[in-house]
């Protein structure tokens, strides 16, 4: 288990560049196996998860060429289709959220598609449904050995088009089935699809490969079947949860930090909610400017007075992924918010060790807490805690370096999930952060 060393209480300056984005790229990832042709993807971020990816493409017999930092070629010409029904398969299918995204492009492809129950955070129950759900409307035969807990999909005479109306907006669940439907026979339709910038970028790049969809950007999303995907070339855009976390570590440090090259007509309702706890986000071209809060900042209310709500919804809703660092932030704030986290149950256990390190904050349920702020006035405690997810993780980072004093947060192989290399990137703007490892 490695652990960071915090020295909190410093302001930080300069500039920040966000990595690509870790959902969209594991999504772009599983789709070089639709084809036979090469596949050049850039800005993949050199994180744990989607290098835990790149490794279980490598062992399925993708052929893959580092070309630079952050991009490279795929082809999926002879794959060892027997890797999927390996012990090995089985340990490192299991590692992570995004494998779970082979199987649209492996059924579609070949016909079957195998997967042990995927990782991810543990924040809450994260069913599998609407995916195989969907693949049963495609035509797939559905099994599920619960002993081993693993899922298999098998379609030997190919997958039909047809309508479907999935039982909730679910972004992986969309993304494989739109993967399977790009080569089935006829047209599928998708209602209540979701439709973040992620998919929107999916669906694109699948369009490059000679894809038909149209509705893109929308919950309505229509897939009218071809014979075969080409390759392409692909770049992963600016990671918008890594961009929120940026925008919160500067409010809650007071620094003055510019985040570069933020794709802003694809943030959404990402940066209002931020201006909605007071904090200043300009824009500069592409880049976001935030200015030390030397004075703090204050959380609207609503136009009749009443109390602050920040929720999760699918897209353009606020993503779920961000909540935990608007809670962190408000902890500094002037005036108070209820944090409304509807997605998942257990994503704000975390607030007990916001707690102990002197936030105002009630747990009302587990979906929602009520956070005071401090205005400045008195600061976080220095403590010693454990990353329980990638999200909370690095909330508990940015309270860390607002903190009086030195403290240590265990487990960070979480937060390296999905932020690269963040101890050196932070140091860069002076954190002082050390990674003692394990
Ligand atoms: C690898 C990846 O891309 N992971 C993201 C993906 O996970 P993932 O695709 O696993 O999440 P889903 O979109 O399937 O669902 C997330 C949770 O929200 C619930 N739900 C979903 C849709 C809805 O309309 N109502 C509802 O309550 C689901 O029951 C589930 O508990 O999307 C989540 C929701 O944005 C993000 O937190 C994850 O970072
Ligand atoms: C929940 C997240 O990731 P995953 O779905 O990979 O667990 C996240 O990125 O916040």
């Amino acid at each position: 288990m490695g652990t960071f060393q915090i020295e909190g209480g410093h302001q930080l300056k300069g500039e920040i560049t966000p990595q690509g984005a870790k959902n969209e790229a594991l999504q772009i990832l599983c789709a070089v196996l639709l084809t036979p042709d090469k596949v050049t993807i850039s800005n993949i971020p050199d994180i744990r998860d989607v290098n835990k990816l790149i490794e279980i493409l490598r062992n399925l017999g993708v052929k893959i060429q580092k070309l630079d930092k952050g991009t490279y070629t795929f082809k999926s010409d002879d794959l060892n289709l027997d890797y999927l029904e390996s012990e090995r398969f089985k340990k490192e299918g299991s590692g992570l959220r995004g494998s779970i995204m082979i199987v649209g492009p492996l059924l579609a492809r070949f016909g079957k598609g195998y997967i042990p129950r995927p990782g991810g955070d543990k924040i809450g129950r994260r069913r599998l449904d609407t995916h195989f759900e969907g693949f049963i409307n495609l035509g797939a035969k559905f099994r599920y050995n619960k002993e081993e807990r693993f899922y298999g999909v098998e379609a030997p005479e190919g997958l039909t088009g047809t309508y479907m109306l999935l039982d909730e907006a679910s972004v992986t669940g969309t993304a494989n089935i739109v993967m399977a439907a790009v080569l089935a026979k006829g047209t599928t339709t998708i209602y209540n699809a979701a439709c973040e910038p992620y998919l929107q970028q999916l669906c694109k790049m699948l369009n490059r490969m000679g894809a038909k969809i149209s509705g893109i950007g929308s919950n309505l999303l229509s897939i009218e079947g071809v014979d075969a995907l080409g390759g392409c070339e692909h770049r992963v855009l600016p990671d918008m949860i890594e961009i929120g976390s940026w925008i919160g570590l500067a409010a809650m440090t007071k620094s003055e930090i510019t985040i570069k090259n933020v794709s802003w007509e694809n943030l959404g309702i990402i940066p209002n909610t931020f201006r909605k706890l007071g904090i200043t986000v300009e824009k500069s071209g592409d880049d976001i400017y935030i200015p030390a809060h030397k004075d703090g900042y204050q959380i609207e209310s609503y136009i009749d007075g009443s109390f602050m709500t920040i929720a999760d919804a699918p897209w353009p809703g606020f993503t779920p992924d961000l909540l935990s660092i608007v809670l962190v932030v408000a902890t500094q704030a002037r005036g108070e918010v209820m944090v409304h986290q509807k997605m998942f149950e257990s994503r704000l256990f975390f607030v007990d060790k916001l707690i102990d390190m002197g936030a105002k904050i009630i747990l009302c349920d587990p979906h929602r807490a009520t956070i005071i702020g401090h205005d400045f006035k008195s600061t976080l405690k220095a403590t010693t805690m454990v990353s329980p997810d990638i999200r909370a993780g690095i909330s508990l980072l940015i309270a860390a370096l607002s903190a009086k004093g030195t403290s240590t947060i265990h487990n960070i192989e979480q937060i390296d999930r999905g932020y690269e290399n963040i101890d050196e990137r932070l140091r860069a703007i002076g954190a002082k952060i050390i990674r003692v490892q394990a």
